[in-house]
């Protein structure tokens, strides 16, 4: 069986576009199956996967995908829902990433944090595709959407803490929402030299863990929406 039979590509019929070749990047079959949902009928050149949950199962599942597929894709997107910084994204804002950080990758000292790039061992950092950013955040706010610009923290665990939040956002200014899997997905794009995005529908709050407080159907309902939208701006 080939790879994209064995991971589940989907690829959607419908209008041809005149865009590049698209291969979104999902967590869980939940968020899949609302990018699927958004997409359905619009283009024929995004393909959707399910990588499973961080950054490690995703950086291997988004290479194994580039390097498999004959598709020759132009353009990764990690996309799914996401916890958001108070004051930057509440429930139910869509964040589109102006950048990836892991931003739990480097040591911990008496001192504080020290970050991968401060230890000299590369970057934690990833840079997305400046325009299409903008042509997509542009997209949503045109169609009404409460969307945002702002970093997108990759991290190991789910922050649970008031504390925690804040050293986050001391940590990395403007942080708007955080994750698990882009900085995976990044690593990957960039690997096979292509541009990436991050695009995170808001379910929770960054901060104190309260899983009946997590609004996940508004979320993925958001993340169905943006999808339609990334169908018409990539087309
Ligand atoms: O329980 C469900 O029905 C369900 C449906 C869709 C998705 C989920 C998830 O739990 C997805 C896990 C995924 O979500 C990201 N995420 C969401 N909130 C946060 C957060 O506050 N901090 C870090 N990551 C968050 C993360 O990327 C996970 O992969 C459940």
């Amino acid at each position: 069986m080939s790879l994209d039979a064995q991971i589940g590509t989907t690829d959607v019929t419908g209008l041809s576009g005149a865009g590049t070749r698209i291969l979104i990047v999902t967590s869980v079959a939940a968020e899949k199956e609302a990018v699927e949902r958004g997409l359905a009928g619009k283009c024929d050149r995004i393909d959707v996967i399910v990588s499973g949950v961080g950054s490690a199962a995703t950086a291997a599942r988004t290479a194994a995908a580039l390097a498999l597929s004959k598709a020759g894709y132009g353009l990764v997107i990690n996309a799914g829902i996401a916890g958001g910084f108070a004051g930057r994204a509440e429930i139910g804002t869509v964040v589109i990433a102006s950048e990836i950080v892991a931003a739990d990758l480097g040591a911990q000292s008496p001192d504080g944090f020290i970050s991968l790039d401060e230890l000299g061992f590369g970057s934690a950092r990833a840079e997305v595709d400046g325009g299409s950013a903008a042509r997509l955040t542009g997209a949503l706010l045109a169609a009404g959407l409460p969307a945002v610009s702002g970093p997108v923290l990759t991290v190991s665990t789910v922050t649970g803490t008031a504390e925690g939040a804040l050293e986050l956002s001391g940590r990395v200014p403007g942080a708007a929402a955080e994750a698990m899997e882009g900085y995976g997905a990044a690593v990957a794009a960039r690997h096979f030299g292509l541009p990436i995005l991050e695009i995170r529908a808001v379910s929770n709050a960054v901060g104190p863990r309260d899983r009946s407080a997590w609004r996940i159907k508004e979320a993925l309902d958001a993340l169905e929406t943006v999808s339609s939208i990334i169908a018409e701006v990539f087309s």
